[in-house]
């Protein structure tokens, strides 16, 4: 393992705002962690206090911020020569690599004590394995070590709606277990799309990314192959406890379209992807993230819609109640 940011002399401005520590918790891919681990709890068999939901929801978001501090203090070398990253806090010299090491220890700390004290342990040890999966084995091992980076370290953005769901019942089911499946599947498409047109700034980084190692067809091919590997996992949800046929029909329209898109992908010659900038790359880029959302959204519908029956029962007792 190299030693990433030894004695890297970020240049210190010291003028550090409130927001660029918010930055150092990478507030955007939080957004889809929240939302994943929200529905992951929402939809558990059982109930948990409004307010312990709550407090699960916000520690698990720490948590995942804990990881995104750890990251980019590790990764700062990587960041600082990459167009994209290049402005983070620590690059920037807004945060000094030591102050985000700091950061990302203690928020790790509390969000795992306070996450199991809320709900249950089995929750606390999932988050912390989270945390030490994308800190320790995806950014200081295998992200330098093997264009296979993502594809194994994609697993710490596929917990959350394994650690929400285990907040509620306290245990691992085929249905938790379906919805890491659905986002560990998703990764590599969604990550190497983007790779495709990013593909200059990891090779400056001297990162092995599959498109710096194996080349645009090879990364254009797994592409295609992960995402027609994805299709069975999205659809075997459909027929557990968290699908029916709202979840079915939205999964079977995404994954057509995803399919489509990665087909497009694969059959892209590079001297004309490289002429229209990418275009389809992009589009399939940005439509990883809504297919992910969705499908999560169509989970929690399904719930939504299964309960229904009970809350009409609700309003219909008050009511005649009312009425005596
Ligand atoms: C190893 C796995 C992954 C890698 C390498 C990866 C990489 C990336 C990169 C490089 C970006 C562009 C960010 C930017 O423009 O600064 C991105 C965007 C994003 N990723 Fe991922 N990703 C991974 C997994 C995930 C997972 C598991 C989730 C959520 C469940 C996720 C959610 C997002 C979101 C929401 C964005 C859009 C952020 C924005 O608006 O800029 N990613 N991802
Ligand atoms: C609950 C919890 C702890 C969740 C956190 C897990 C999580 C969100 C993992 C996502 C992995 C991710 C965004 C990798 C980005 O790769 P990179 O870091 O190489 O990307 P970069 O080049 O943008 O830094």
């Amino acid at each position: 393992m190299s030693d990433a940011r030894a004695d890297i002399p970020y240049a210190q401005t010291g003028d550090a705002e409130f927001r660029d520590y918010v930055a150092l918790l990478k507030p955007r891919v939080m957004s889809l962690v929240v939302f994943t681990a929200l529905v992951g709890l929402l939809v558990a068999p059982g109930t948990l206090h409004p307010i312990e939901g709550l407090a699960a929801i916000i520690f698990i978001a720490l948590g995942a911020g804990a990881s995104g501090a750890l990251n980019m203090w590790w990764d700062a070398d990587i960041d600082a020569v990459m167009k994209r990253t290049a402005r983070r806090p620590i690059p920037a010299g807004k945060v000094a690599p030591q102050e985000a090491m700091a950061l990302g220890v203690a928020l790790s700390g509390l969000s795992v004590i306070m996450l199991w004290l809320a709900t249950n342990a089995l929750a606390g040890f999932l988050l912390a394995f989270t945390i030490f999966f994308y800190a320790v084995i995806y950014s200081m091992w295998l992200k330098r070590a093997t264009p296979q980076n993502i594809v194994i370290g994609g697993a710490a953005g596929a917990f959350p709606p394994m650690i929400g769901w285990v907040a509620v019942t306290g245990s691992i089911s085929l249905e938790a277990c379906l919805m890491f499946m659905l986002i560990f599947m998703w990764t590599p498409p969604h990550f190497w799309a983007l790779a495709l047109f990013m593909k200059s700034d990891y090779h400056k980084a001297n990162v092995p990314m599959l498109t710096v190692t194996h080349g645009r067809k090879a990364t254009r091919a797994h592409i295609l192959v992960y995402t027609i590997a994805l299709v069975p996992f999205a659809l075997a949800a459909g027929f557990t406890s968290i699908g029916g046929p709202v979840y079915l029909a939205t999964a079977l329209a995404l994954n057509l379209v995803f399919l489509h898109g990665a087909w497009a992908i694969w059959r892209r010659d590079e001297e004309c992807a490289e002429a229209d900038a990418y275009r389809v790359e992009k589009r399939v880029f940005r439509f990883s993230l809504y297919y992910l959302f969705v499908h999560f959204g169509a989970i929690l519908a399904e719930a939504a819609l299964a309960r229904l029956p009970a809350y009409a029962e609700f309003a219909l007792r008050f009511k005649i109640l009312e009425v005596f």
